[in-house]
């Protein structure tokens, strides 16, 4: 769908903090060259998930007006604030969530839809959907203790057939640090997605610009 409309490279998962420290920490990853920022908190209410994500739009925008904001799981959060205007651009949707195809007729064709994948089975299921689909998480790389996903660590040298076989772009995820980017770039995978790396840094600007700088080096090789 729409090629060029995101840049997956480097790819923040907002993590842990107070509503200032994730609105901090998601806009300053965004000035360091974030091409997407995910607003995802765990668990949270719809009223929470809107006044968040608001936010964190906001300030993405203000530093960041071509840094894409998408969130978890709350569809219809999503699809009010688009309605109201706010610079939000889509959904990332897990397994259990509501389907591609109902989030695709809500939000519209300009909207960006991504969905969790993480074994070849699922991408090849996600494969049915690459008309409504824009991309496809693919984890745990390694096991990481923000999230039990239930699926075997994929591993490096698991990302090649991933990608080989899904139609749409594969961001990787679960326990990725900035200095596993180079090699997962040169795996073929369209970016790579971090929670801890960035709630956990004192420099997320530091973090999103190290993460670009070694997300092209990769692909060089
Ligand atoms: C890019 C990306 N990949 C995978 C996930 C999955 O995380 P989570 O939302 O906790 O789990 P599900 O909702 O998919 O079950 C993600 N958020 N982002
Ligand atoms: C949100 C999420 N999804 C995963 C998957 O495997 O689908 S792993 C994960 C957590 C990633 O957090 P961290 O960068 O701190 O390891
Ligand atoms: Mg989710």
């Amino acid at each position: 769908m729409f090629e060029n409309r995101f840049d997956l490279r480097c790819y923040v998962v907002t993590g842990a903090g107070s509503v200032d420290e994730v609105v901090h920490t998601a806009s300053a990853a965004a000035r360091g060259g974030a091409g997407v920022v995910q607003v995802r908190s765990k668990p949270i209410s719809p009223e929470a998930m809107r006044e968040l994500a608001s936010k964190v739009a906001l300030e993405v925008a203000r530093y960041s007006p071509t840094t894409r904001v998408l969130i978890d799981d709350h569809l219809h959060v999503a699809s009010s604030l688009m309605r109201e205007g706010l610079p939000i651009h889509g959904v990332h949707l897990g397994q259990d969530d509501v389907s591609v195809l109902e989030a695709r007729e809500l939000l519209g064709p300009e909207a960006i839809i991504g969905l969790t994948t993480g074994t070849l089975e699922l991408v090849a299921a996600a494969n049915e959907l690459s008309d409504v689909l824009d991309y496809i998480g693919a984890g745990p790389f390694r096991k990481t203790p923000t999230k039990d996903s239930g699926r075997p660590p994929i591993g490096l040298a698991g990302y090649p057939p991933l990608v080989e076989l899904s139609k749409v772009p594969i961001v990787a995820i679960g326990d990725v640090t900035p200095a596993d980017v180079r090699a997962l770039s040169a795996t073929g995978v369209a970016g790579v997605a971090m929670v801890r790396a960035f709630s956990e840094s004192d420099d997320p600007q530091q973090v999103a610009e190290n993460v670009v700088a070694n997300f092209e080096l990769g692909r060089l090789s």
